[in-house]
């Protein structure tokens, strides 16, 4: 009791001083301190970066404590607060001095004796849980995650702070250089573990703010499920973007036939785009007439030594051919000008870049091209296909291109057709921004166009790949991180797993786990299921999930997912009551509605996952990673409805 009111008295005298520092933070406005205006700019800004991160943090204002061998204590939460006499009543969770708390071991203490969790509400200590670093605090950990997970779901992820397990908090403080690929099942925690990396990298490089943070996710209802996590942390600027989303707005899902977007997808595609480009050059001698009797020739050998010399320094097409047009008329004015000229070399460039059989001539031997063109390019004139790619591509697969058209407007656009516009568009001219971190989630159903064109955006290759080999969904292109990787251009990675799901019971892993291919990566769960799993066999299938999704709704207490196959959504739909289409709308409390593309990385406290065998033939987002998607999404109960027998590993799990 006397250490509760301890704990009391310090939260009250910390939250005083918070308080105080806002209110000075925001009293100080229009208050100039220097005569010196870009130093009060300067300030002033630092000041609404202050204000910001106070007002858009949420949660008590620290929730952990550790007792050092020294006798000193730290508080641990979302800012550093000082008391007025300087001493520090808490510190930032991403703080160096607080790492022990996350990641002290009885085998490796870093100083501390004691680790003490907090539960306050408010300005309130509820209470603490104390793990003395002799005992196994593993245990004590888990059920402080066990009890934070189970509470209800209410459609929006949140924020992990008080309770980062030591492999988790070593992955969101790792320094790398190049990619950080994070290999994990279901439930473990690698969305969460990325998005506090990105709030950890922002706070530990502070040049990371101005540079910006990309974070990538598969879909729009992804995108909304975890968005408010990091303004949670105190970040709100940072991009966060569905995939197709990269390089235009969303654009309409235009469906296409599996086999051509998945040869579109294709890392081979990137190789034949750039040989299409640079294809586009032909020499032939050029003379241009520079008086009446003195004409001056440049040969197309003297034009390829200039080629090889530009492409050397200059990567786009666009630089090194203004690079090229340059060089090109200076050679024609070395030719012109002799010791004894009048003229100046800027004058005589000058004269020949105006030249009329100059402009034509060397526009010939290196023709503009635009983005859309390039991509045009892919599906027209058989012959110059077979002449680029004739050791990349079957005259099948050439021939399902010219058949195919280009989408270069905006509505008609696929995913496919978004990631090689981008990649003609960093070939030619790249425009587009870079940030100084990505994150990119679910990468395992990403093409590796798709992937090439998230790993362009980041500065130095400087990203956190997340993903789960074993939910590859049917048409996806990833295969082995290494291959990939390497296709997608990634030179420098570290490979990292986290094996303990936290979301998915034991009970569940199992079952899903019956349709995994010997060796495929697994995780190891931690806890029972509260209720059972059932399958229900029916010959209604929208009227019994319908019921089921109801009766989980009132068991659970909480928001129940539907996983349906394409092929028995509107079955469904038409049995539902009240829902929310999760496929075109935020996630709700209740019931939602799910197909298999907007299933991936969310979490339910109840799932019902219809037609299994549907599922499976589904293309492109079911098969049997699409499954074992569908099997994993919830942290209580887990119900099948099915009218086909169940597939073979199913039946015998149930
Ligand atoms: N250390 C932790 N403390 C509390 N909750 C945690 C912790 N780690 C993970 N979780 C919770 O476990 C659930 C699963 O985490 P997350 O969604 O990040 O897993 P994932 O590996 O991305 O799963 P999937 O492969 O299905 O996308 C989330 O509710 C997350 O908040």
């Amino acid at each position: 009791m006397e250490e509760l009111e301890a704990e009391q008295r310090h939260l009250d005298e910390t939250a005083a001083a918070y308080d105080r520092a806002f209110a000075a933070l925001t009293e100080y406005r229009d208050r100039a301190v220097s005569d010196d205006e870009y130093a009060n700019e300067a300030l002033e800004a630092m000041r609404r970066e202050r204000i910001r991160v106070y007002t858009e943090a949420s949660g008590p204002l620290y929730f952990g404590r550790i007792d050092r061998t020294d006798d000193s204590t730290l508080y641990i939460g979302r800012h550093a607060v000082h008391s007025p006499s300087n001493d520090l009543l808490s510190i930032n969770w991403r703080a160096p001095a607080a790492e022990p708390f996350y990641t002290a071991t009885e085998q490796d203490p870093h100083g501390v004796r004691r680790r003490r969790r907090l539960d306050i509400e408010e300005r309130t200590v509820l209470g603490f849980v104390d793990e003395p670093l002799d005992t196994s605090f593993e245990d004590h950990l888990t059920d402080a995650i066990v009890e934070d997970i189970s509470r209800q779901r209410v459609g929006e992820m949140r924020q992990i702070i008080s309770t980062i397990t030591p492999d988790q908090y070593e992955l969101i403080a790792r320094q790398t250089d190049g990619a950080l690929v994070i290999q994990g099942g279901p439930g473990t925690g690698k969305t969460a573990v990325g998005l506090h990396r990105a709030a950890w990298l922002l706070y530990t490089n502070p040049q990371l703010g101005r540079e910006g943070v990309l974070v990538v996710g598969p879909n729009e209802t992804f995108i909304r499920y975890i968005e408010q996590v990091l303004p949670a942390l105190g970040e709100g600027g940072v991009e966060q973007r569905a995939i197709g989303a990269l390089v235009t707005k969303p654009h309409g899902e235009t469906d296409e036939a599996r086999e051509l977007a998945t040869l579109k997808g294709s890392a081979r595609i990137a190789t034949v785009l750039e040989r299409l480009l640079w294809d586009r050059l032909h020499f032939e001698d050029i003379s241009v007439p520079v008086s009446r009797r003195v004409t001056a020739t440049v040969t197309a050998d003297e034009q390829r030594e200039l080629v090889a010399a530009v492409r050397e320094r200059a990567f786009s097409y666009a630089t090194a051919r203004e690079r090229f047009r340059e060089r090109l008329a200076g050679t024609f004015a070395s030719r012109v000008l002799t010791s004894d000229s009048l003229a100046s070399p800027d004058d005589a460039i000058k004269t020949i870049r105006k030249a009329k059989e100059y402009t034509r001539a060397v526009t010939k031997a290196w023709p503009k091209e635009t983005p859309e063109g390039l991509v045009k390019k892919l599906f027209t004139n058989r012959e110059r296909l077979e002449r680029v790619a004739a050791d990349l591509l079957t005259p099948d697969e050439i021939t399902r291109l010219i058949k195919a058209k280009a989408a270069t407007d905006k509505h008609a656009m696929t995913p496919t057709d978004v990631a090689l516009l981008d990649e003609a568009h960093w070939l030619i001219d790249p425009g587009f921004r870079r940030f100084g971190h990505v994150v990119v989630d679910e990468a395992q159903n990403l093409t590796p166009m798709e992937l090439r064109m998230v790993v362009r955006r980041a500065r130095s290759q400087s990203l956190t790949i997340l993903g789960d080999l074993a939910q590859r969904t049917a048409d996806a292109g990833v295969s082995s991180w290494e291959r990939v990787l390497n296709e997608a251009g990634v030179s420098t990675y570290d490979v990292s797993e986290l094996e303990i799901s936290y979301r998915v019971p034991n009970e569940f892993l199992t079952i899903a786990g019956t349709l995994l291919p010997p060796g495929a990566p697994a995780p190891r769960g931690v806890r029972e299921a509260p209720f059972p799993a059932r399958a229900i066999h029916t010959e209604t299938l929208g009227e019994a999930t319908a019921r089921e999704a109801s009766r989980l709704a009132e068991t659970v207490k909480g928001s129940v997912g539907i996983v349906a196959p394409l092929e028995h959504m509107s079955t469904v739909r038409a049995a539902l009551d009240t829902y929310a289409d999760a496929t075109h709308a935020a996630l709700g409390a209740g019931i939602n509605l799910l197909d298999l593309h907007v299933a991936k990385g969310l979490e339910f406290d109840a799932i019902v996952v219809v037609e299994p065998e549907a599922i499976l033939r589904e293309r492109p987002d079911g098969g049997v990673g699409g499954l074992y998607t569908a099997l994993t999404r919830a942290t209580r109960a887990m119900s099948v409805v099915h009218s086909e027998p169940l597939p073979e590993p199913l039946a015998e799990a149930f």
